[in-house]
Formats: structure tokens, sequence, C-alpha cells
């Protein structure tokens, strides 16, 4: 049976709910992450509660009256859930489709595992059809921009979108994505940038994988 990617969004949603310690969890952003943060709604209790990666899931995990609370409040946190725009098998990714990259960075290096539930569509062998998200101090855009062309990148400013810390993304089209630790590190180097959406450096150590055969369980050394 053919599976929508909403259903094996939904799929990788409840599988990641073996994941959910007893204490607090980091939580990304984005549709995958919506479908998580509504399976956690029906194991309260279980946990005790949550650091958001975007003031998007603060709401909704507020809504279902899951408490949040600030990443500055709370220690190292055991486990962080969240989706992807484009993964491979080494668990590299490339995130912030929805512009939550620069929380979600910072929240996943708070926590112990970085859990990615992604649908088939998402795993890719090299990084760079997804356009690279890149958020930017707005008085920085233009050279910014200019500096991101240099990588051989086309970047795109996402029109009339603001983040949660108030600045702009550049979407980088056609980068070739040789090596993502290196590119990662050179990208975060351009002044005005406050950070990119590669995630090389803090790799995922799980991946759900959303397929229509079921839930696959890959990790980096597989
Ligand atoms: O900024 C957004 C996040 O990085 C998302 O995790 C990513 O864009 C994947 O989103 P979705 O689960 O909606 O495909």
């Amino acid at each position: 049976m053919t599976m929508t990617q909403e259903q094996l969004k939904q799929a990788v949603a409840r599988a990641a709910i073996d994941y959910v310690p007893q204490g607090i969890i980091g939580v990304g952003t984005g549709s995958t992450a919506n479908f998580f943060i509504d399976e956690l709604a029906t194991i309260k209790g279980r946990f005790e509660a949550a650091v958001a990666s975007s003031e998007a899931t603060a709401q909704r995990l507020r809504s279902h009256g899951i408490q949040v609370l600030d990443l500055n409040s709370v220690g190292e946190l055991e486990i962080y859930v969240d989706g992807a725009d484009e993964i491979t098998r080494h668990m590299h990714m490339i995130k912030g489709g929805g512009g939550a990259l620069t929380r979600e960075k910072i929240v996943a290096a708070c926590s112990k595992k970085f859990i990615c539930m992604a649908d088939e569509s998402k795993l890719v062998d090299v990084l760079g059809k997804f356009p690279l998200p890149v958020e930017v101090i707005p008085m920085a855009q233009s050279h910014v921009a200019r500096e991101l062309a240099k990588l051989g990148g086309q970047p795109r400013l996402r029109a009339g979108f603001t983040t949660d810390n108030g600045n702009v993304i550049l979407d980088v089209h056609n980068l070739v994505i040789a090596n993502p630790v290196e590119l990662e590190t050179q990208i975060n180097q351009i002044v005005g940038v406050v950070t990119n959406g590669l995630f090389s450096q803090r790799p995922a150590d799980v991946l759900l994988l959303g397929t229509t055969g079921g839930v696959k369980i890959l990790r980096a050394a597989d």
C-alpha cells in the first residue's frame, strides 16, 4: 500500500516517541515536528517538559498543555527530536526550510542525542538540491549574498520572511556540497551570517526514515 508523505511523517513521529526520556525533551520545528508534538500530547505525564526550537513549536506545545522551559533554565538535554529538509547516510543534514535553523542548531548543540525524523524523499547521496538556508543580520544581506556567490551559490532572499530572531534568510541555490563540514564553517565565517542550515558538525545520531515498507532506523555507522 502506498502512503502519502503526510502519512510517512506521522509514522516517523510515532516511532520517535520510543526515544522520549522521562526528563526534558528538545523539540524541533516544521510539519514533521508538529506530528511529533501531537504524539507527545498523548503521552503527557511520561516526561517532564520541553524546550522549543521556535515560537511556533512553543505555541503548539503549550496548546497541548505541555510545559515549555527556557533553554537557559535547564541543563544538557537527553534528546533533540526534529525533521530535516535533506539528510545523507552520514547523518549530515540541510535544515531551515521553515526558517528555524538557528534555534534548532542551538537546542541540538545542547542535546546528547539528535533523533531525526524524515520521510524517504529526504534521504540523498549529496546535499544541495534543497537550497541551503542562511540566516543573516539584515544590514549584512548584500555583503553576505556577494560572498555566497563567490562560493558558487545563487543566494535568493526569502521574501517577506523574518526569523524568530528578527533576521532575514538567504536561500542558496545550486551549491556543490562536496564537503559539508568544511562548507558549514566557511559560511559561518562570513561576517553577518548568524548560522547556516548545514548540520554536519553536529549530525543526527539516529534517523527514523519513513518508507512505504515501514519505519527504518539508521545510524551514522550503518
Ligand atoms: O526550519 C525548519 C526545520 O529545519 C525543519 O525541520 C525542516 O525544514 C523540515 O521541515 P518539514 O518537517 O516540514 O519537512
